[in-house]
C-alpha cells in the first residue's frame, strides 16, 4: 500500500512538472507568435546601441560616435529642446548631446529615422565598477523594413564617418613625445610609452612666408589625402603620406608641421629617435600612436647615425691596442650585445615607414625634416617613402610681403620705395625668414618704416659681405665697404650684424 502511494505521488508530480514545461513552452511559443504578428503587422525594425559594448570597460566608439552626429545634427536647426553638456579632459568646448526620452528625425536618401536615447536596467545582476552604472544607456533608431539594407549598408557607416569628424574637430590637439623605454610599464602601456601636452600653436598657413603656389600644392596635397581613404584602398595603398621638408635652419619647416597639424586638425607625435634603443622599440611606439596624426622625425639626419653607429665604435676598439685573447674574446661579447641593444638600423626606420607594420592604422603622415638634404640615404627619401619633398627656403620678396602683411599690417603700395629696394636686396642675399621676421617685430620706438630701415641696412652689410668674400681670397685681409650705412639706426641692428658691421668698419679703417 505504502508503495503505490509513493509511486503515486512520484506520478502526480512528474505530471505537474510536465504541465509546467508545456505551459512555459507554450508561453514561449505564443510569445514567438505574437512577434511573428506583431513583424507582420509593424513595418518598423529597430536597431539598438549600447553604450558599453563587447569590450564592456570602455564606452563603445559607435555609441560615442552616434552621440557626437545627433548633437551636430541638433545644434544645425535646433530641432531637440532638452540637451545636456559634459566637458571631457580632451575637449576645446563641452560636449552637448541629447537628453534621454527626446526624438531625433533624421533623413537619408528617402528614408526617415526616429533615433532617441534610453537608459534600461542590465538584464543580469553584475557587480559593476563603474560610477551609476545600475542603468545601461543605448540609442535606438527605428526606420521602416523597406530601408533595411540601405541603412544597414549606407547610413550607419555615415553616421560613424560624420560622428567621428565632430569628434576630431571639437577634440584639443595633442603634441606626443616618446618616453625612454625604461619608463614604460605593462599596466598603461598606450600611456607611458607617449607624454603628451596640449597642443596650441597658432601656426596656419596663411602666415607661412613662402611661395603661394608651392603653398597651395601643399594644401591640395594634405586635403587631397584627407579625402583618399577610398582612393587608397582601391589601389591598395596603406592610408598614409611621407613629407620631407629641407632648407637651412630658421626656414620654417617646425612652422610648417604646425600648421599642417592645424589645417588637418591632427595630433603630432614628436618622434626623438634618440631615445629609441632598437627597431623593436621604434615598432612598438609606432604601433601605439593613433590615426589622423602626423608622426614627425626632426633632423633625421643628426638624430641617430643610422648606418655608421656600430661600426664607429668597432673602430674605436680596434684602435685601442693590440689585445690578449682573453680581452679579445670579452671585446666580441659586449661587441655582440652592443649590437642587440643598439639596433636602430636604417631598414628598421624603413620598415616603419612602409613595411607591413606601417599598415596598422590609418590616415597617417610621417615627416622628416633636415637642414641638408644631401646627407640622406636614397632610400630613405624614394618616392613612396617620402612622397612629396618640401624646399624651405631663404626668405624672398613673395615670402616678405607676407611676414610684412603678419607683422605690420602693411603693404607694398603703403611702403612702395622700402619694399622695392628689399625686394632687390633680398635677391642678391640669403636671408632666412626667422630673421627677417626678427627685423620686423614692431617696438614702441619702432614704427613699421623703422622696421623697414633697420632691414634694409642689415640686408646691405650681408650683401656687402657676400661681395667681399666672393672678391677676396682667404688669406686677403677682410675689406668691407657698407654702403649708406645710417649710424642713428646701429642700436637696432641685431647682435650678429653689429659684430659684421664693427668687422667691416674696422676693416675699411685699416684698409
Ligand atoms: N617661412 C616662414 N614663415 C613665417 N615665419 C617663419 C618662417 N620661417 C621661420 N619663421 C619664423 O621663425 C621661427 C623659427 O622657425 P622654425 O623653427 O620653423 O625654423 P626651422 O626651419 O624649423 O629651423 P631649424 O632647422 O633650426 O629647426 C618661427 O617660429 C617663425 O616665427
Ligand atoms: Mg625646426
Amino acid at each position: 500500500m505504502a508503495t503505490n502511494d509513493l509511486w503515486a505521488g512520484i506520478g502526480s508530480a512528474l505530471a505537474f512538472l510536465i504541465t509546467l514545461t508545456t505551459m512555459a513552452m507554450n508561453q514561449s511559443r505564443i510569445k514567438l507568435l505574437i512577434n511573428k504578428i506583431s513583424a507582420y503587422l509593424n513595418p518598423y525594425i529597430q536597431i539598438t546601441i549600447p553604450e558599453y559594448g563587447a569590450e564592456s570597460f570602455k564606452r563603445s566608439d559607435f555609441f560615442v560616435a552616434i552621440e557626437a552626429y545627433l548633437s551636430n545634427l541638433c545644434h544645425q536647426d535646433g530641432r531637440v529642446r532638452k540637451l545636456k553638456a559634459e566637458l571631457e579632459s580632451d575637449m576645446q568646448k563641452p560636449q552637448v548631446s541629447v537628453d534621454d526620452d527626446q526624438e531625433i528625425v533624421d533623413t537619408f536618401k528617402g528614408a526617415t529615422l526616429w533615433w532617441y536615447a534610453d537608459t534600461e536596467l542590465p538584464k543580469t545582476t553584475v557587480i559593476t565598477y563603474r560610477a551609476g552604472d545600475e542603468k545601461r544607456r543605448f540609442y535606438r533608431v527605428a526606420f521602416h523594413k523597406r530601408f533595411h539594407k540601405h541603412i544597414v549598408n549606407d547610413y550607419l557607416p555615415y553616421v560613424i564617418k560624420n560622428g567621428r569628424d565632430v569628434i576630431a574637430k571639437n577634440r584639443q590637439h595633442r603634441l606626443f613625445t616618446n618616453n625612454a623605454s625604461s619608463q614604460w610599464s605593462s599596466y598603461n602601456r598606450e600611456k607611458s610609452l607617449w607624454s603628451h601636452v596640449e597642443f596650441r600653436h597658432p601656426a596656419k598657413f596663411d602666415m607661412l612666408a613662402m611661395d603661394p603656389a608651392k603653398k597651395d600644392e601643399i594644401k591640395d596635397d594634405l586635403n587631397a589625402f584627407k579625402m583618399g581613404k577610398d582612393y587608397y584602398a582601391k589601389v591598395g595603398k596603406a592610408w598614409k603620406r611621407g613629407y620631407l621638408l629641407f632648407g637651412p635652419p630658421g626656414t620654417g619647416k617646425s612652422m610648417m608641421i604646425a600648421a599642417m597639424a592645424n589645417f588637418m586638425d591632427y595630433d603630432i607625435y614628436d618622434m626623438e629617435l634618440t631615445a629609441v634603443k632598437n627597431n623593436t622599440e621604434l615598432r612598438k611606439l609606432f604601433i601605439e600612436t593613433k590615426g589622423k596624426s602626423i608622426i614627425v622625425l626632426e633632423d633625421i639626419d643628426c638624430s641617430v647615425d643610422l648606418t655608421g653607429k656600430r661600426t664607429d665604435k668597432k673602430k674605436a676598439r680596434k684602435k685601442s691596442g693590440d689585445q690578449s685573447d682573453m680581452a679579445t674574446m670579452r671585446q666580441k661579447e659586449d661587441e655582440k650585445k652592443d649590437d642587440e641593444d643598439s639596433k636602430l638600423t636604417l631598414s628598421g626606420v624603413l620598415n616603419f615607414i612602409d613595411g607591413l607594420w606601417s599598415a596598422c592604422g590609418e590616415e597617417r603622415i610621417i615627416i622628416f625634416t633636415t637642414n641638408y638634404k644631401d646627407k640622406l640615404d636614397e632610400a630613405l627619401i624614394r618616392p613612396g617613402r617620402m612622397d612629396m619633398h618640401i624646399e624651405m627656403s631663404y626668405c624672398r620678396y613673395e615670402a616678405f610681403k607676407v611676414l610684412a602683411h603678419n607683422y605690420l599690417d602693411i603693404s607694398e603700395y603703403q611702403f612702395f620705395e622700402l619694399f622695392g629696394e628689399i625686394h632687390r636686396l633680398l635677391d642678391q642675399v640669403d636671408m632666412s625668414p626667422a630673421d627677417v621676421a626678427e627685423h620686423l617685430i614692431r617696438t614702441e620706438k619702432k614704427d613699421a618704416g623703422a622696421c623697414l630701415q633697420v632691414l634694409i641696412q642689415d640686408l646691405k652689410i650681408l650683401k656687402a659681405k657676400k661681395n667681399s668674400a666672393a672678391d677676396c681670397h682667404p688669406q686677403d685681409p677682410i675689406s668691407i665697404v657698407v654702403p649708406d650705412l645710417n649710424p642713428t639706426v646701429l642700436p637696432d641692428l641685431n647682435p650678429t650684424v653689429i659684430n659684421i658691421f664693427e668687422v667691416a668698419r674696422d676693416s675699411t679703417l685699416e684698409s
